[in-house]
């Protein structure tokens, strides 16, 4: 039996990936929040799973490092300095970290990376995210894995062609962009719309979470399979073989 500790742990994916974890018939081996100590819980756990916020992720990165111990990061409204952290991570330890743990966004940034790939430049992206009332950070993890698949597609980088929301005088659309829309509201637990707006038609590809389990599932089954793995930087493609 694998032992997973979880940093985050009585937040709502934490608690869901504790329910997982049962389900499953693993060993949970604890959890830290706020306040909590990261070193102990790396300590005696087998494999960690991050799901708190990016101003506890340089904490919960040495305490990984310094046990040995592989970690899976969900957190997202990471910055290139967060990035950064995690390759230096992963040169000592396995480390996988992804915005959204689900097959369905796997395979559909897939689909957006080929969508782009093959419409060019004559078609315009904007990519439309929802989420609960509680969320912190905008726009979400996914969204910006998703336009990091555009942008791939479209042979740019989200940091060169990346426009984040719109507001005023702001003068009409520049082409090759990629436009970045969030709403946030009662419970929604996740939608993501990618939408590819040509010369009289439109193309709209999209993710509908219907329950935080499904992100757990992911979550678990993640950190099974980083529990052995060597020292490197993944995401869900390797778990899920998509
Ligand atoms: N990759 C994926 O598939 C998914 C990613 N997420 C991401 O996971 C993260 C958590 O989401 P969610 O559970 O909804 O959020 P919550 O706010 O419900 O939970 C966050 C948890 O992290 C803890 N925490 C906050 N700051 C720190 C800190 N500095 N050190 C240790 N623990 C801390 C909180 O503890 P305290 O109350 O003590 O502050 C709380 O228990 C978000 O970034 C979210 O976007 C969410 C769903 C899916
Ligand atoms: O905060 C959330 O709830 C979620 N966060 C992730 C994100 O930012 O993409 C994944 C999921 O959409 C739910």
């Amino acid at each position: 039996m694998t032992s997973i500790g979880i940093f985050g742990w009585q937040g709502r994916m934490g608690r869901a990936i504790a329910q997982e974890i049962e389900r499953v018939g693993e060993t949970l081996a604890g959890g830290v929040d706020q306040g909590g100590d990261p070193v102990e819980l790396a300590g005696r756990a087998d494999v960690l799973v991050d799901f708190s916020s990016p101003s506890a992720l340089a904490a919960n990165l040495a305490a990984a490092r310094g046990a040995g111990t592989p970690i899976v990061i969900g957190t997202t409204g990471l910055n290139d300095r967060h990035h950064a952290m995690i390759d230096e991570a992963a040169a000592e330890i396995a480390v996988l970290q992804t915005g959204n743990t689900s097959l369905g966004i796997a395979l559909l940034s897939r689909l957006v990376r080929d969508a782009a790939r093959r419409l060019g430049p004559d078609w315009d992206i904007e990519i439309v995210e929802s989420h609960h009332r509680l969320k912190v950070d905008a726009p979400s993890g996914t969204a910006l894995m998703l336009g990091d698949a555009a942008a791939e597609g479209m042979g740019t980088t989200l940091s060169d062609s990346g426009v984040i929301g719109r507001a005023g005088l702001v003068g009409a659309r520049a082409g090759g962009t990629i436009g970045f829309a969030s709403l946030r509201g009662g419970t929604i637990v996740g939608d993501h719309q990618v939408v590819f707006a040509g010369e009289g038609e439109r193309i709209e590809l999209g993710h509908r979470a219907d329950d935080r389990a499904l992100f757990a599932r992911g979550a678990v089954r993640a950190g099974l399979w980083l529990a052995s793995a060597p020292a490197g930087r993944y995401t869900m493609d390797a778990v899920l073989g998509v």
